[in-house]
């Protein structure tokens, strides 16, 4: 069974982005595209990793009002990818629309809706300093997935550390899309709320996104090995 990784195509061009795949054997893995690479080349893009069997998370993260989110959804529908997203800050109305949307276009393969709960580079400081959300940022994801459920959404993207509750809130079909994901010893980055794919897999994350710690060492292959085995086999390794 193909593992449940999605690697972050954070690239600039479709032909860096192909390289990348070819170079390193990643023929067929789940992709995501997010807006670095999909403002650049556009549904082509979609078609060519299509063509080459890649399930596509097409990371858009759409936030606006809620006739504009259901007019954007129609054409994202077309696309026929196998996941969208949309910030649940956006609100019930917001994802009901986006729903809506890709519901009215699509026969037979809807795409999933998910929902961005926190961002997983914010963390308790930033939650309470900046966006002047007095709550703890569990607490906070845990609110935004039950709005995402109600606005029609199939899952969530958090972080690991909120994933195993929301599984014990939720169906087992109501899924958890989890970035910020890094080998053990790698740089975290910009990213704040961070674990192993191994802690991802004990936390009973549905899937993982996986950009930097693959994309940009010297050894992609070998690391998605790495990120492959630790989830397959649950090792013990931990982040901080
Ligand atoms: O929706 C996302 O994919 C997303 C949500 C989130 O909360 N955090 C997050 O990092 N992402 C995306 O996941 C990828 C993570 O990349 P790395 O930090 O390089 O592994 C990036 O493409 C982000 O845009």
């Amino acid at each position: 069974m193909t593992p449940p990784i999605f690697i972050a195509l954070d690239f600039t061009t479709e032909e860096e982005a192909i390289h990348f795949l070819d170079r390193n054997g990643l023929n067929g893995v789940p992709v995501k595209v997010g807006m670095q690479l999909f403002y650049r080349e556009g549904p082509k893009l979609i078609e060519r990793l299509k063509e080459r069997d890649h399930s596509i998370f097409l990371d858009l993260k759409l936030h606006d009002i809620p006739n504009t989110v259901h007019q954007a959804m129609k054409n994202l529908a077309r696309l026929e990818v196998d996941f969208v997203n949309v910030h649940a800050a956006g609100g019930r109305r917001m994802m009901e629309a986006a729903r809506q949307g890709l519901e009215e276009v699509t026969n037979g393969h809807r795409p999933r809706l998910l929902a961005v709960t926190q961002l997983t580079s914010t963390d308790q400081d930033m939650l309470n300093q900046e966006l002047l959300i007095d709550k703890p940022i569990d607490d906070v994801v845990k609110s935004y997935a039950k709005l995402a459920q109600k606005g029609g959404a199939d899952g969530v993207v958090c972080s690991v550390y909120e994933a195993e509750q929301i599984k014990q809130i939720f169906e087992d079909d109501f899924l958890t899309v989890t970035p910020g994901i890094r080998l053990l010893g790698d740089e975290n980055h910009d990213q704040k709320r961070v674990a192993t794919p191994a802690i991802a897999k004990q936390k009973q994350a549905d899937y993982l996104v996986i950009g930097r710690s693959i994309t940009k060492v010297k050894n992609p292959k070998q690391a998605y090995n790495r990120a492959v085995k630790e989830w397959n086999h649950e090792s013990s390794e931990t982040i901080n």
